[in-house]
């Protein structure tokens, strides 16, 4: 679904934060980005999505295609829910799927948003501005927009932070779920258990430098023990 070769981000051209990375996702896989605090995850993400400008990639392909961060038909095909996100603080979910739709060309799932909302319990929150919700629900805002996108690259961005257990879990199930669909899922987290749960392979950015990928261990423990 997507490969991406020699990738480098920086905010300081002289010293990039990600250098070189090379990785593929499949479609209908997930593979897991791990990293300490401050490793350049998000950054690398970002760099992906034409919402990061100091970077450079040697090749980028999406189902084959050669392409850019910022080719539209790419654009189209991939979503970035960020870790936080404090964008538009006036506007509520309904307002934010609706400028999607349009932005993304996607048409309105009433029924696959009406199923997320039940699933993530945001049914009280749904008309309510961003900037006065929860942290946590500020996030399952984010989720129920990424998951309603049906784009077939997600890239989520320490999605588990801030959930409750049940959110958590229908987070998993949903990750899942994309699976099956055949999207492909890019998951960074700090969370072992998110890792063990639903991917298959682990990329481990250390140094700037991202690892070849890995067999997701079983045992939570194990993941740690990855970047220690
Ligand atoms: N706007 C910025 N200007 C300068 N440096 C920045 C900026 N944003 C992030 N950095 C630095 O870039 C590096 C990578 O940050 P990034 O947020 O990508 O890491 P991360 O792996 O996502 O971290 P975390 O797990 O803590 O979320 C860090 O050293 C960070 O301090």
């Amino acid at each position: 679904m997507l490969e991406v070769e020699h990738l480098s981000a920086w905010y300081d051209r002289k010293n990039p934060v990600v250098r070189d990375a090379s990785f593929g996702i499949s479609p209908g896989e997930a593979v897991g980005l791990i990293g300490v605090n401050g490793a350049g995850k998000t950054t690398m993400l970002k760099a992906l999505c034409h919402a990061h400008r100091g970077c450079s990639v040697g090749a980028l392909r999406y189902r084959g295609r050669p392409v850019t961060p910022a080719t539209a038909a790419f654009k189209r095909q991939r979503y970035l829910a960020l870790a936080e996100d404090s964008s538009f603080p006036t506007w509520s979910l309904d307002t934010f799927v609706r400028f999607l739709g349009r932005a993304y060309g996607a048409r309105r799932r009433a029924r696959l948003l009406d199923e997320l909302v039940e699933g993530f319990d945001f049914g009280r929150y749904r008309g309510a501005p961003f900037a006065s919700l929860s942290s946590g629900s500020r996030k399952k805002a984010s989720l129920i927009a990424a998951f309603h996108a049906q784009v077939d690259i997600l890239l989520l961005d320490e999605p588990v932070d801030f959930l409750d257990f049940s959110a958590t879990e229908y987070l998993y199930q949903r990750i899942l779920a994309a699976k099956e669909h055949g999207q492909a899922v890019l998951l960074s987290s700090h969370i072992a258990e998110s890792f063990t749960r639903c991917t298959s392979r682990l990329l481990v950015l250390s140094s700037g430098s991202l690892s070849a990928p890995v067999p997701t261990p079983a045992d939570s423990r194990d993941v740690a023990s990855l970047i220690a």
